[in-house]
């Protein structure tokens, strides 16, 4: 579908994206170039493409990785399910790389990777992870009307120039000058005619795509204040700053499971309702199925919340299933999952008919699961379809050993213990039935 009908893409014929990953990461030291460091058991690259790959507009990934390192960046690929993604070789510079990126594109009869060629063009930079949609889309838009288009942000430290002798000779105005950030984004032409006329200097020296834009094609690109999260990783201390970034959106979100349609209409909406302040909640309905790629990507996300969501009397069965594809998915388990069964019980009779056997059937699941890093919840929930009624639901007691708990429908958060050293996952079931 051409971007931009009923979604919020842009009105490009098409758009594609160069992830330059082509580096060695020098100035972060160690053996292994910063693209590839992992945070959270996972490569820094993945999580930049993964950021780039849920635009849906954009219809192609190409990543651009030395050659040292082309069977690596495949083997990311294959294990975290990226979609859209094409590997090819870096140049000794990363405007050699980028340039590389974009002759995939080219019109080359050598080429055997021809792509689509897009409109418009995104460079990014690989070891940039926290890029998202709406600055994509900024710099897409802009540069579809000026040619070129790239983020900003305030400098934080003023220019100055050196003389000869070491000594200052001058400083800028900060106030008059920005920082060039990424993600950048040309027609594709523009940038593709420029690195075509670049000088072997130009390639083996520069560090901006928009100065070549302007130097060989005369465009002078628009400029996009963009968010602080669009740093690049540079040396070790960025690293540590990506790795708890990262962390802390890992605690910030889960996923709803269901195959009760109307369930998950209901609880989808209150919970981000009620929790779009605090967690991302990623809706799903669907029946757990192990050759589902929504519910693979959502694993190799790293996503450690889940509720599912039934009106069958203790889904064991399904969580067994749930727990059964986590471990297949092999994400690396660096923090306990949270997995609470809720079973919605619209039986008439208010009490709540707890089958023994049942409970205790699942405590020995938690009990088992436990030793595994992944801690199962169960929560019982008693609701009448009473409408415009604000039913909250209360945690009442908490089995403490395997966290089963029962709910009466007075009015509590529920605080459900996450995962250790992160924000706990707290829960808030609300019901408008
Ligand atoms: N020959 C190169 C050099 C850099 N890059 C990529 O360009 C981005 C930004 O470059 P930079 O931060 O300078 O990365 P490195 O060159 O790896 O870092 P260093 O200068 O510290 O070695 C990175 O994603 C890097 O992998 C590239 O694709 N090809
Ligand atoms: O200069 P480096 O190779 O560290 O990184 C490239 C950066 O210069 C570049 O990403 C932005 O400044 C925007 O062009």
């Amino acid at each position: 579908m051409e971007p931009g009908g009923c979604d919020a893409g842009p009105t490009v014929k098409a758009v594609a994206a160069v992830l330059p990953a082509g580096g060695s990461g020098e100035r972060l030291g160690g053996a292994t170039p910063k693209q590839f460091c992992t945070v959270q058991g996972r490569p820094l690259v993945s999580y930049t493409v993964r950021a780039v790959e849920r635009v849906s507009w954009i219809s192609d990934i190409i990543v651009v990785v030395s050659p040292e390192n082309i069977e690596t960046m495949k083997s990311i690929i294959e294990k975290y399910g990226h979609k859209r993604v094409t590997v090819t070789e870096g140049g000794i510079t990363r405007h050699r790389s980028i340039f590389n990126g974009l002759k995939l594109f080219s019109e080359n009869k050598f080429s055997n990777h021809l792509l689509q060629k897009p409109e418009v063009v995104v460079i990014h930079d690989a070891v940039r992870p926290f890029v998202e949609e709406d600055i994509l889309l900024k710099v897409v838009m802009a540069a579809k009307e000026h040619g070129a288009a790239g983020a900003i942000r305030p400098l934080v430290s003023t220019v100055i120039a050196s003389a000869a002798d070491g000594c200052l000779d001058h400083s800028l105005e900060r106030t008059k000058y920005r920082a060039s950030e990424m993600p950048q984004a040309f027609l594709f032409d523009i940038i593709y005619q420029a690195y075509q006329q670049c000088t072997d200097y130009d390639l083996d020296y520069g560090t901006e795509c928009l100065h070549l834009a302007l130097k060989y094609c005369k465009t002078n690109a628009k400029l996009v204040e963009g968010t602080a999260d669009l740093w690049k990783v540079t040396y070790k201390r960025d690293l540590y700053a990506a790795e708890s970034i990262i962390k802390d959106s890992l605690s910030q979100q889960i996923c709803i499971i269901t195959d009760v349609k109307e369930a998950v209409v209901q609880v989808g909406f209150l919970l981000h309702e009620s929790l779009r302040s605090q967690i991302k909640v990623e809706t799903i309905s669907i029946s757990l199925s192990k050759r589902d790629n929504h519910l693979q990507n959502i694993f190799s996300g790293q996503c450690y919340n889940f509720v599912c969501i039934n009106d069958k009397k203790y889904a064991t069965e399904e969580i067994q299933q749930l727990v059964d594809m986590l471990e297949e998915s092999n994400i690396p388990l660096l923090h306990p999952v949270v997995l609470i069964s809720v079973h919605l019980n619209t039986s008439e009779n208010a009490s709540f008919s707890i089958d023994l056997e049942e409970l205790t059937k699942m405590k020995k699941f938690a009990r088992e699961v436990k030793r595994k890093n992944i801690l199962v919840y169960g929560l019982l929930i008693q609701y009448k379809t009473v409408f415009g009624i604000q039913v909250t639901i209360r945690a009442q007691q908490r089995d403490s050993e395997t966290n089963t708990i029962h709910v009466s429908n007075n009015s509590q958060l529920l605080q459900l213990q996450g995962k250790r050293n992160c924000t706990p996952a707290s829960l808030v079931l609300i019901g408008t039935v």
